[in-house]
């Protein structure tokens, strides 16, 4: 029998059903050291968000063939290593949804009528009232960030109860949100306007810090806010200021940058306007059922040799087919979240070129790939191969496909337009051998690129020292060049530069390049 580590508290329908195909070890409480040691005997393992699956970890899991999250966020589990190691990471997208968007309203209310400082006051002995006068949420206006799933439901129930709903997610059709009787607005419009914010966006490079100081700056004098997305995308030292100030009226936390929140956090010292709850926004039966039922069902299938039907890294495919595409499939997905970044916004349609060979394989998994990689700077491990076109469709984007095996530049090669809010953008990849992937084209200008990790990407026109201009401030601001590559189509015409860099690029240093004279455009990318 194979054996699976259940190392976080699971629902116990989740146990009964790994336990129908293997011998069920629930191990909770294992240090980082204990589960180094003790994961080379498990074909699988099971977690929530307490287990922290680190590259070393994993790499001592020499038996492991899954890595079922009971949840969604994969924040705690380094799926590159796993994906390199062939592990699949599953996860449930949906599961606990409702659970999350539950939370977040009885965090709402509870901020306008301070029910636990209520609470905690009679049950102290006090017959207090007049410290609890509260607000209504009726006829106020909501912000929402992140009109997702969470967002959608959040969205729903507080227009029953009377609300004027403001979303910003760059991502979305304003069509869809106009299904939700929402309207769709500028990041700006939406801080200057809500008496609540609310957060439901994962966290990314973009979404860090998105409420900082400067941004608290523009909100509405007694607005209140609620997080139960992800710590980190709130700046917690700016909250906890704004609020002592008086400028923020009330603020919820359910996430925070460093789970669990230290002891001496100074959050934990603010007063009734404050709420904090430790990360329990999945914390339902109901969620914590669908999630366990959704993550062992894929545990037990994946270990009886079927597909994962909710797979972060790898899709179901057979595994013939797998071994067939999956470099395709590789360089797609790559190329769709290259290709998404630059978009940098709504894309509404995206064309699938299949040139060369794979001009006549089949094309729906590469296409599907292709997607996954679109939504991921937006939708990040909620997207899989399973539900990436459902999402792209319930987000509006039409994808046309086209073939062209007469195409010999490589012996296949998959070419990408996206057509989005901010203009159109296209790029082309191939394999170089049978699998190293290679990004041969940007906006037509023909290139030749490893992708690495951290890329920026400028238009130019090519003329002397701009590159060397572009050079200098990069080393001025200690950013490392890895390789460089310039393609252009003719001489002192319009010219792309890819270089790869070592390190992000620091704050404010895009906006400098972009300022150069000669410099049309410019991109970070980080794949
Ligand atoms: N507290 C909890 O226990 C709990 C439970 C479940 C989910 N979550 C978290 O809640 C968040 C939302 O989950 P979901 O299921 O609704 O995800 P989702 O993927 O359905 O929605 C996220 C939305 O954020 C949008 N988005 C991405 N980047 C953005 C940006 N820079 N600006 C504005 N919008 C942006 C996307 O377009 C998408 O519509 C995630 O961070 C998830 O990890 C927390
Ligand atoms: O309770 C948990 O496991 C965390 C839930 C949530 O943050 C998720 O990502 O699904």
């Amino acid at each position: 029998m194979p054996k699976v580590l259940v190392s976080d508290p699971i629902d116990q329908v989740g146990i009964d059903i790994l336990s129908q195909v293997a011998t069920v070890d629930v191990k909770t409480t294992l240090s980082p050291e204990e589960l180094i040691q003790v994961l080379p005997e498990y074909d699988a393992i099971m977690i929530r968000s307490g287990t922290k699956l680190t590259k070393d970890a994993i790499e001592a899991g020499k038996n492991l063939k899954i890595i079922g999250r009971a949840g969604v966020g994969v924040d705690n589990v380094d799926v590159p290593t796993a994906t390199r190691m062939g592990i699949v990471v599953v996860n449930s997208p949906e599961g606990n949804t409702i659970a999350a968007a539950e939370h977040t309203l009885a965090m709402m209310m509870s901020l306008s009528r301070f029910i636990p400082a209520a609470n905690a006051s009679l049950k102290g002995g006090k017959w207090d009232r007049k410290s609890f006068t509260g607000v209504e949420v009726y006829k106020k206006t909501l912000g929402i960030l992140g009109l997702g799933k969470i967002g959608s439901h959040v969205a729903t129930v507080a227009k029953s109860l009377g609300m004027r709903i403001l979303a910003y997610d760059p991502f979305l059709t304003t069509e869809r949100a106009e299904k939700l009787g929402v309207h769709l607005v500028e990041l700006e419009i939406l801080l200057r306007e809500a008496d609540y914010i609310t957060l439901h966006l994962p966290k990314t490079k973009d979404t860090a810090h998105l409420i900082n100081a400067e941004r608290i700056g523009i909100m509405k004098d007694g607005v209140r806010i609620i997080n139960c997305a992800r710590g980190g995308i709130i700046d917690e030292v700016a909250v906890a200021e704004a609020i002592k100030s008086g400028k923020i009226a009330g603020i919820a936390l359910d996430v925070f940058e460093n789970e669990p929140l230290e002891a001496d956090s100074g959050l934990r010292e603010l007063g009734a306007n404050v709420i904090l709850t430790p990360h329990l926004g999945a914390s339902t039966e109901e969620a914590q059922t669908n999630v366990a039922v959704d993550v062992a069902e894929q545990i037990r299938d994946v270990l009886l040799g079927l597909p994962a039907r909710s797979a972060v890294n790898i899709p179901g495919l057979r595994p013939d087919v797998w071994q067939k595409l999956k470099p395709y499939l590789q360089l797609a997905e790559m190329l769709g979240n290259l290709v998404g970044q630059l978009a940098g916004g709504r894309v509404d349609n995206l064309d699938v070129k299949l040139q060369g060979e794979i001009a006549n394989s089949e094309s729906q998994p590469i296409v599907v790939a292709a997607l996954k990689g679109l939504l991921s700077p937006a939708l990040r491990e909620r997207v899989n191969f399973v539900n990436a076109s459902i999402e792209a469709k319930e987000r509006g984007i039409r994808v046309t496909e086209t073939r062209d095996p007469s195409v010999e530049d490589y012996s296949g090669s998959i070419h990408l337009t996206a057509h989005g809010s901010q203009g159109q953008q296209s790029v082309t990849g191939a394999l170089l051998g049978k699998s190293e992937i290679r990004i041969t084209s940007i906006n037509e200008f023909p290139i030749n690129v490893a992708p690495t990790h951290y890329m920026l990407l400028t238009l130019h026109r090519d003329m002397p020292g701009i590159i060397g201009r572009i050079g200098t401030l990069l080393g001025n601001f200690n950013v490392n060049i890895a390789s460089m590559q310039v393609g252009r189509r003719m001489v002192r015409g319009e010219a792309v530069m890819v270089l790869s860099i070592d390190d992000p690029l620091p704050s404010g240093l895009l906006d400098e390049i972009v300022h150069i004279q000669g410099v049309t455009d410019a991109f970070v990318v980080k794949l």
